[in-house]
């Protein structure tokens, strides 16, 4: 345990306004990204620096469409002709002089020919973040994919289709500090977000586009527990509910303080909600409820190492 006078490094270095961009995307993909920069432009317009965009932002949620919407995002070798999502993110990014983390996106990334000079197809749901210039500063792929089968509700197999990442994505934002960026499913595995606040994160990030039967249950809870045991901000910013679509997200894109307070919080319609993160209110929370002095790592285990 570490005495009670153990300081702490600040970790978020000023005050910023985060904003979650609720919208529904729809088949058409040009439309989609059209509809994405519109509301980023919306964003900024608030004073957001930091904006969200929701899980799949591009295409509809599902497995039968990741295939025929991904994009290969990181050629190999390296293309100057990035894809049209890339670009599209990096010039809404750039457009507003916002650090933009990019909802997700379904990803091709193209292995080796086999002997029958087939290429070897492996797709992702990759979440890109870029700088206010417009620059390439994290790829994270979901690592915890969505497969859950609750009887007369809800099945769902995404590693039907897709493979899982294999990092996690701590993110450093030159003017604020640093975020941590998963993807929906994620918010469920405590570790991960321990990881990133142990690593110094000032919140976590998740697109996400949780379902109306655990929604309702589980969404808001998720996220203010991810914040309670790491006294860190949370964000989770989900698609718009669209009742026509093949896939119902519960919407309710919010932000949670470090004592686990919702600061905002979307209904199921389209709607940006912003907040403001402030530094002190992290270090009020870990003065107030010291944790993070207090682990007892002789004991159990520190995952962040
Ligand atoms: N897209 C997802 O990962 C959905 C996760 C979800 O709905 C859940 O209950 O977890």
């Amino acid at each position: 345990m570490a005495s009670s006078t153990t300081t702490h490094p600040p970790v978020l270095k000023q005050p910023v306004k985060l904003a979650c961009v609720q919208f529904a995307p729809g088949p058409d993909k040009e439309a989609n990204l059209a509809r994405a920069a519109a509301k980023v432009r919306e964003a900024a317009a608030t004073g957001a620096k930091i904006v969200v965009l929701p899980e799949c932002f591009n295409s509809p949620y599902g497995c039968d469409h990741f295939p025929s919407y991904a994009e290969r995002l990181l050629p190999s070798p390296p293309s100057p002709e990035q894809s049209p999502s890339f670009r599209a993110l990096a010039a809404m990014a750039r457009d507003n002089g916002v650090y933009l983390i990019g909802g997700s996106i379904p990803e091709l990334a193209v292995g080796a020919k086999d002997g029958n000079g087939d290429e070897d197809k492996t797709y992702y749901n990759t979440s890109l973040t870029f700088s206010p210039a417009g620059a390439l500063l994290a790829t994270y792929r979901k690592v915890h994919l969505f497969d859950i089968s609750i009887p007369g509700k809800i099945t769902f197999r995404e590693s039907d289709v897709l493979s899982p990442g294999s990092s996690l994505a701590i993110v450093d934002l030159p003017d604020y500090g640093r975020v941590a960026v998963a993807i929906c499913y994620d918010v469920r595995f405590p570790e991960m977000a321990m990881i990133a606040a142990r690593r110094g994160c000032f919140a976590l990030v998740y697109p996400g586009a949780f379902n109306l039967t655990t929604g309702p249950l589980h969404w808001q809870l998720l996220a203010r527990a991810r914040a309670v045991d790491n006294q860190v901000y949370v964000a989770l910013c989900s698609p718009a509910r669209d009742m026509s679509a093949g896939y119902h997200a519960w919407g309710h894109s919010l932000v949670v303080d470090p004592m686990a307070q919702v600061l905002v919080e979307a209904g199921e319609e389209e709607e940006v909600v912003v907040a403001e993160l402030d530094g002190n209110k992290i270090e009020e929370a870990r003065k107030g409820i010291p944790l993070r002095d207090q682990r007892r790592f002789d004991l159990y285990a520190d995952v962040s190492r």
